[in-house]
């Protein structure tokens, strides 16, 4: 692992326990999902076998996979109570806000009773989210009530399916499988901290994914994708992009979509989200964002060798495929979701509630003040 600052701040550079899911930056730069590494994963595997090897501990044989596959396919229908839930939610709320709240309604209509149901609650989450997200956005945004009960195999299809209200091209399905795969999992990241605090005081799981939803949101953690395509949408050329960038440096604002609290230099992932941003960008014709992309990441690690995180090139990938930007961490609240509730299952084997120390900095003792004598 590379050497971290340990002062404490952030936590940086201190274990808050252990797990058997995932290695992040082991040898530097590496990725594991127990054990697996991310490059296979994202080469071979579907986002299905990968939800399956988090949530169940293995790798399914095919007989496995097919059923996992045609369970989650029958879990793609929204209560109506759900639906109706959505439907008061404005076109012009945050969409992580809607998959908040879609997934604290969902706990409240489909209850975790105990813990022997959290491998169900975990699939039906899963199967269910696209379905969230994409019912709110069509009914808002166009007047739609969508049938979410699609027979796309994949669950990126099946988003895009949704979205755009015709099957997504196998390219398009392909990058979805890709991305939903690089975002699954990430060790002790903000969220899925959040969401093992949750269930260290053995809340339900719809409660430790909820909170892992309001971590995710920021733009310093998965929100990034978002805040790199407002940043890069209206830059023209490379040359332009790279003006801007300098401005930004100069001014000492933070370039999102860069650097990482773990990798100190490079994030595995970017390299797989980049060629396939690429071939995205030959399929759409494009011959602006991919280069001001590219000029964006070299200028970064000339001037400051600050290097492209997952999110970087996520940001123009989704939007080659026509996901509107506001949809980006929503996304990736689909993927993560899995790694998010592996955690909670990990959490709860081997429990005690997470309670840090705080380092006391306020003042020392001090008279009381009755309320006519303050100043
Ligand atoms: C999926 C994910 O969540 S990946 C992360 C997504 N987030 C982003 O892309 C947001 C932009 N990036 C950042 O804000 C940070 O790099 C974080 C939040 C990811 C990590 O934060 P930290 O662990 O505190 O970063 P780190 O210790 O490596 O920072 C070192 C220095 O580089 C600077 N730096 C780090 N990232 C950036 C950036 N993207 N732009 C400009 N400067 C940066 C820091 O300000 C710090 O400078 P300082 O020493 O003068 O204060
Ligand atoms: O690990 C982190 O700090 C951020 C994260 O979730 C990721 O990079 O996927």
């Amino acid at each position: 692992m590379a050497e971290q600052p340990t002062n404490g701040a952030g936590l940086r550079g201190q274990s808050a326990g252990s797990t058997a899911l995932c290695t992040v930056g082991k040898s530097g730069s590496g990725l594991t999902y127990r054990g697996y590494d991310i490059h296979d994963l994202a080469e071979y595997a579907r986002f299905e076998e990968v939800a399956h090897l988090l949530l169940k501990g293995k790798l399914p044989t095919q007989a496995e996979l097919d059923a996992y596959i045609d369970k989650l396919k029958s879990l793609r229908g929204l209560p109506e109570p759900l639906k109706k839930a959505l439907e008061l939610i404005p076109a012009d709320a945050h969409p992580m806000d809607v998959m908040r709240t879609g997934a604290s309604v969902l706990g409240n209509l489909e209850t975790e009773q105990s813990f022997d149901e959290q491998q169900e609650q975990s699939d039906r989450m899963l199967a269910a989210f696209p379905s969230i997200i994409n019912y709110w956005y069509r009914y808002s945004h166009d007047g739609v009530r969508i049938d979410t009960e699609t027979d796309d195999v994949s669950i990126g299809g099946h988003f895009l399916h949704l979205l755009h209200g015709e099957p997504a091209s196998e390219l398009h399905a392909r990058v979805m499988n890709v991305s939903l795969i690089l975002y699954a999992e990430h060790e002790f990241n903000a969220s899925t901290f959040t969401a093992r605090v949750c269930a260290s005081t053995l809340s339900d799981i719809h409660s430790c994914v909820t909170g892992a939803i309001g971590s995710l949101r920021g733009p310093l953690h998965g929100g990034a994708n978002e805040a790199a395509m407002d940043m890069i949408e209206d830059w023209q050329t490379p040359d332009e992009a790279e003006r801007k960038i300098l401005g930004m440096l100069e001014r000492k604002e933070k370039i999102m979509g860069f650097g990482h609290a773990i990798y100190r230099e490079s994030d595995p992932r970017n390299a797989i989200i980049k060629q396939w941003s690429k071939k995205l960008s030959e399929d759409v014709g494009d011959d602006r964002l991919y280069p001001v992309s590219e000029r964006v990441e070299a200028v970064m690690w000339r001037e400051k060798k600050l290097f492209c995180n997952a999110d970087f090139f996520h940001a123009s990938a989704y939007h080659f495929m026509g996901i509107p930007t506001k949809l980006f961490t929503p996304i990736f609240v689909c993927s993560r979701l899995t790694g998010w509730c592996a955690h909670v299952f990990e959490q709860r084997e081997n429990n005690r509630i997470i309670r840090p120390n705080a380092d006391y900095i306020g003042p020392e003792k001090q008279a009381w003040v009755p309320i006519e004598q303050r100043r």
